[in-house]
């Protein structure tokens, strides 16, 4: 796959799209406590130096900055709803400083009801637990006893009978609540190519990382493009628009290594020339 990747970029910028949870930080019981291992962060960093990097996550755009802690790389949080570049602008794009976007803010309101609806409605569900996306809602039941899982999706759905504009879709142990607008992380990638001042070009070439079913809107997208790959990390073969797959987040941080170290093999040999 490495080898595949290089020589379809030959001339061509990579640019970086990468999931948080279950691609750069393992799986775990509590969403609170989802860290990325310290070599994983300076990984990312590296990798920054070399390609212009966002980070295309589920979670409030804080709470993911929070755990990746990195100031220069772009942010896309609430499923791509809420994106915001490099506080100091992108070495790779004059000019871009402060890119924010947000889709769906008049949905905040809305969100913050039916969060508030759903702690109280799910507190009897011993392990249920209700996140506050920001621009969407995260009801996890990974630590609910599997016998009231119906029970719960049941509770979810009947407080989202009330709210026609809001949509349900599943990712992994986690019920996912946000506005039934036309945007997601695939869109939020074409927005960021955009940014970055690659929206019509040809030398281009996107790599995505991620592990969910909200992240196949990115594969899509590339696919759709004939632009870059996807690539799935997952343990067990799936439905897929990726190219490639990896399967689990150690395996990606050795693959982001082999990029830095292969461009950076390739700077030492341009300057000696
Ligand atoms: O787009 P992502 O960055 O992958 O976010 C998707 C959801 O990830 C988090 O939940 C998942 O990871 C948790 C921590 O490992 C795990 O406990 C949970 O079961 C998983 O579904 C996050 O908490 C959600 O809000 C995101 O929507």
């Amino acid at each position: 796959m490495f080898e595949q990747i290089i020589d379809a970029s030959k001339g061509k910028q990579i640019v970086m799209f990468l999931d948080y949870d279950g691609t750069l930080s393992p799986i775990v019981d509590d969403p609170d406590r989802a860290f990325m291992s310290k070599q994983m962060r300076a990984t990312v960093r590296k990798l920054a130096r070399f390609f212009p990097t966002a980070i295309v996550s589920g979670r409030c755009r804080d709470k993911v900055y929070n755990f990746v802690r990195l100031a220069e790389l772009y942010y896309a949080g609430s499923h791509g709803m809420d994106i915001k570049g490099p506080a100091k602008g992108s070495k790779y794009k004059k000019g871009s400083e402060g890119v924010v976007f947000q889709a769906g803010s008049e949905f905040l309101p809305m969100i913050d009801e039916v969060y508030k609806e759903l702690v109280e409605k799910t507190k009897t569900t011993p392990g249920a637990k209700v996140e506050n996306n920001k621009f969407c809602l995260s009801v996890h039941y990974r630590c609910v006893d599997e016998k009231k899982w119906s029970g719960l999706a049941q509770v979810v759905k009947s407080v989202l009978k009330a709210y026609p504009k809001l949509r349900l879709t599943q990712g992994r142990k986690v019920l996912e609540i946000r506005p039934t607008i036309k945007w997601d992380k695939g869109k939020a990638l074409e927005f960021l190519l955009e940014s970055l001042g690659f929206a019509n070009c040809t030398d281009v070439f996107p790599v995505y990382i991620g592990d969910d079913r909200t992240d196949e809107d990115a594969f899509k997208v590339l696919r759709e493009r004939g632009q870059g790959f996807g690539i799935l990390v997952s343990k067990f073969p799936k439905d897929t628009s990726a190219s490639y797959s990896l399967q689990e987040p150690t395996q990606v941080m050795d693959f982001l290594q082999r990029l830095v170290q292969w461009k950076r093999l390739a700077f030492q040999g341009q300057s000696r020339v």
